[in-house]
């Protein structure tokens, strides 16, 4: 549904985003997540067609919308926007809102679409209410009704959520998950906040610079990272120093381990393997490293530790906050995972 290849965007004389190119199935959501300032609002206005392209082609549905001598207008990309802060009509109600981008159609057929996308986002009852009496969360609700009713080919989003309670963030990715998929809708969003882009994408993009470092599934981005950055970036972790034995292994302070064979880090025999907070036991038997508690964070159910290893190296762990282990004391410390990715070592 989206192909973008090699594109390149700049602002006047001043390149922002390089050699950028992924490609999203139908009622696939993918997301873009980066620092501040890193080129993912430049890129879905490139995909809407708020900005032109300097190299490379955007694809649509098949359809050639942009390319560096040319570009289709927005309206004729036939695509849904989202904006931050929702940009509802206050004059409008709720239904009016949603029929806005309906005008062509007839009035019963414009009525039956409204009542059908309040049904979807679960707003049947506030269609004769004005936005200013909606909630922060019906009122991005409302919004994306609006730019689905006239079944886009694909939904952009930027940073839909931004404005809402932290702690609500994560619910509506989900909720919006489920109405997105529901509508069958092919949708791109932005934003910072990586624990957004696992509740709502199938496909994440981790961006830096203007360039995308990696396109995959949550999951393999988390696990499989392809590189430093994107393993910094994603989740929670630390650098673990190894020396490679030659047949696949490395060894590290907490054993010999395999290396992810699809995350090869290249000629060099120093490597730094990354370990996750979830890959290691705490309290496991005597025989095991030990490990000192240098720092804890409670979250609920679980700590988040700090701990030393003998060489000084720092690990984070996660372990059931019911057996809290205080700041000082000394815990033997096992891998349980067999598998880790490696990087070149610094
Ligand atoms: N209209 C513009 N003119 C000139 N430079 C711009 C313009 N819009 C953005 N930039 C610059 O382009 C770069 C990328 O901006 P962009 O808004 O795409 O980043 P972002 O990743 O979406 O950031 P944020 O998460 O802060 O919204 C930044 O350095 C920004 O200063």
């Amino acid at each position: 549904m989206l192909d973008i290849r090699t594109v390149a965007i700049a602002y006047a004389a001043h390149p922002v985003v390089h050699d950028f190119s992924l490609h999203l199935g139908e009622g696939q959501i993918g997301c873009l997540l980066g620092a501040s300032g890193c080129g993912k609002t430049t890129v879905l206005r490139a995909i809407a067609g708020f900005e032109p392209v300097r190299a490379g082609e955007i694809h649509l549905g098949g359809e050639r919308v942009a390319y560096e001598r040319g570009m289709l207008s927005p309206e004729e990309r036939r695509v849904g926007v989202v904006f931050q802060d929702y940009a509802l009509f206050p004059h409008l109600t709720v239904a009016q809102n949603v029929a806005f981008g309906l005008r062509r159609l007839e009035r019963r057929e414009c009525a039956f679409r409204v009542e059908q996308m309040l049904e979807l986002v679960g707003l049947s009852a506030m269609g004769a209410r004005y936005p200013h009496e909606l909630s922060g969360g019906q009122q991005q609700r409302v919004a994306l009704a609006r730019a689905l009713a006239p079944a886009p080919r694909l939904m952009l989003m930027d940073e839909p959520f931004s404005n809402l309670d932290v702690t609500l963030r994560e619910r509506l990715a989900d909720e919006v998950r489920g109405i997105l998929k529901q509508a069958g809708a092919t949708a791109i969003l932005v934003t910072h906040d990586q624990r957004e882009a696992f509740a709502i994408a199938d496909q994440v993009g981790v961006m830096a610079e203007g360039r995308l470092l990696q396109w995959d599934t949550p999951y393999a981005l988390y696990h499989h990272p392809a590189d430093r950055y994107v393993a910094g970036f994603v989740g929670e972790g630390a650098l673990l120093p190894g020396t490679r034995l030659g047949d696949g292994r490395v060894r590290t302070e907490l054993g010999t381990l395999r290396l992810d064979a699809a995350r090869a880090p290249g000629d060099t025999d120093d490597v730094d393997v990354l370990i996750r907070p979830d890959a290691l036991r705490l309290q496991a038997d005597e025989s095991a490293v030990q490990a000192e508690v240098v720092h804890r964070v409670f979250r609920g159910a679980e700590y988040l530790y700090t701990l030393q290893l003998p060489s000084g190296h720092h690990l984070l762990a996660l372990a059931p906050s019911r057996d809290a282990l205080e700041v000082g004391a000394r815990t033997p410390v096992r891998l349980n995972v067999d598998t880790v990715c490696g990087f070149a070592a610094q």
